[in-house]
């Protein structure tokens, strides 16, 4: 369970929004919608801990009963995937995977992780490939993948469909939730998308209103 407590953010002393209290159940997808520049990528970077210095930032975020702010970002258990998948363009397409395996597996273990990765991404024989070969769907699935294999305790969607065209986007984004549901995380998915909140079917909320 991921849950905010009276979370809110400030520039210059100034609110981006009024301080939001929600749950996301384990499985359950949560769609972030607002205008831009109301905070939904930023809400997003307090809870990963990767928060703009030049924003300062209020309330209690806690996975189960963990508070997580004070905690170092790679302490948190957080998977964040991002419009742009940020795969490594000079590594293979298993070396982009293997960044997201635990360190202090044996090898053989790490590569098996990884080839049961892209078997469930139906990328299997594509651990030699170079990203810049992929088309955006195989991209993501390859994204999605080295995310959840670093075993996060709750998952972060920054629009990473606003690139794939309409009928990729149906299934790419099937694929995503099918994979965190399956896993019981919590998901926070900002999206400027109606369809992506319908398809998310559970809360939604816009930081406009809160
Ligand atoms: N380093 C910074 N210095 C000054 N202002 C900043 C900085 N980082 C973010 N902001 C401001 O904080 C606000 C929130 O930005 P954020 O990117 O979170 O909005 P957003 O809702 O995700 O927007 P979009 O939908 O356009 O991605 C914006 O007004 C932005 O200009």
């Amino acid at each position: 369970m991921l849950r905010l407590e009276g979370v809110s953010l400030s520039i210059g002393g100034r609110p981006l929004f009024a301080p939001l209290t929600l749950t996301v159940s384990p499985g359950d997808v949560t769609a972030v919608m607002g205008p831009s520049g109301s905070g939904k990528s930023s809400l997003l970077s307090l809870i990963a801990g990767l928060l703009d210095p030049a924003l300062t930032a209020s309330g209690t975020v806690r996975i189960g009963q963990e508070p997580i702010l004070d905690l170092p970002p790679e302490a948190r258990g957080i998977g964040l995937l991002f419009q742009d998948d940020l795969l490594f363009p000079h590594l293979s397409v298993r070396d982009n995977l293997l960044f997201g395996v635990p360190p202090g597996l044996p090898a053989a273990e790490r590569r098996s992780l990884v080839r049961e990765a892209l078997e469930e991404a139906e990328l299997a024989g594509f651990e030699d490939r170079d990203p810049a070969t992929l088309s955006g769907g195989q991209r993501t699935r390859v994204a999605l993948m080295r995310t959840l294999l670093s075993r996060p305790r709750a998952l972060l969607l920054d629009e990473p469909f606003s690139r794939l065209d309409h009928a990729l986007r149906d299934r790419i984004r099937r694929f995503v939730f099918d994979h965190a549901t399956r896993r019981g995380l919590p998901v926070l998915l900002v999206t400027h998308d109606p369809d992506d909140a319908d398809a998310a079917g559970g809360t939604r909320i816009d930081l406009a209103a809160v």
